[in-house]
């Protein structure tokens, strides 16, 4: 069980101190918005470097831009471990996979909640992490759309038949409140962004999240 806080809530005039209050993260997950494949605009590649250098974590990058087959290797070179493009904005999926790999990074693929996995199935051997949104993406602190649990499941499944060790990610509204459904649906590795920095002390939480989908798998 892998717990990836995003930063999207956390003090961006200080996101070095933000991370060194997680230290047990097992990735930082940044929210990289364009203001075209979502409706906000947050960060690109030169602040991933800064925080790279800056923080322990290694960085989960999840790209919510268009045209992410022509962006998403600056992210590798910027620092990131992982990088996450939306299905929905690849051109060639594929491609994009093995050149993130190439390059020494995990590569991941993104869902937004009304795009079925059904269809992506044959690039599953390709990737090192699925991401199921959970909220439509573009902000923080939306409220956890059960809907998508039975993709999770049907998700689980599919891994499970492909085999390996592809991780299972949940991204948005993930709290203590919903982590449960998340992990007994699938879901091995988890975002949780105003659940953590909303709380008094990031670093317990993250602890907390992690200690109840561990709970809620046996
Ligand atoms: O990708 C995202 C939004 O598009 C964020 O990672 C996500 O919303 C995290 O924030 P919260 O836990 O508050 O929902
Ligand atoms: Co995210």
């Amino acid at each position: 069980m892998r717990i990836t806080p995003s930063l999207l809530n956390a003090d961006f005039a200080n996101l070095a101190g933000e991370a060194a209050r997680i230290p047990t993260a097992d990735f930082l997950h940044m929210d990289v918005m364009d203001n075209h494949f979502v409706p906000n605009l947050t960060l690109g590649a030169p602040v991933i470097e800064a925080l790279a250098k800056a923080a322990t974590q290694p960085i989960d990058a999840h790209l919510m831009i268009e045209d992410p087959d022509r962006w998403a290797p600056q992210f590798v070179e910027a620092g990131a471990s992982s990088v996450t493009f939306h299905v929905e904005a690849a051109k060639a999926p594929v491609r994009l996979a093995r050149e993130l790999r190439a390059q020494g990074a995990r590569a991941s693929m993104a869902l937004k909640p009304a795009t079925p996995i059904e269809p992506y199935e044959d690039l599953l051997p390709e990737l090192d992490m699925v991401l199921i949104m959970t909220v439509e993406p573009g902000f923080g602190g939306q409220r956890f759309l059960d809907l998508c649990l039975p993709k999770i499941r049907r998700t689980r499944a599919l891994l499970d038949k492909v085999g390996g060790d592809i991780w299972l990610q949940v991204d948005g509204g993930v709290s203590l409140e919903t982590i449960e459904r998340c992990a007994e649906a699938g879901a091995d590795t988890f975002v949780a962004g105003s659940a953590v920095y909303g709380a008094d002390d990031p670093g317990a939480m993250v602890e907390r999240l992690r200690e109840t989908a561990v709970g809620a798998c046996h």
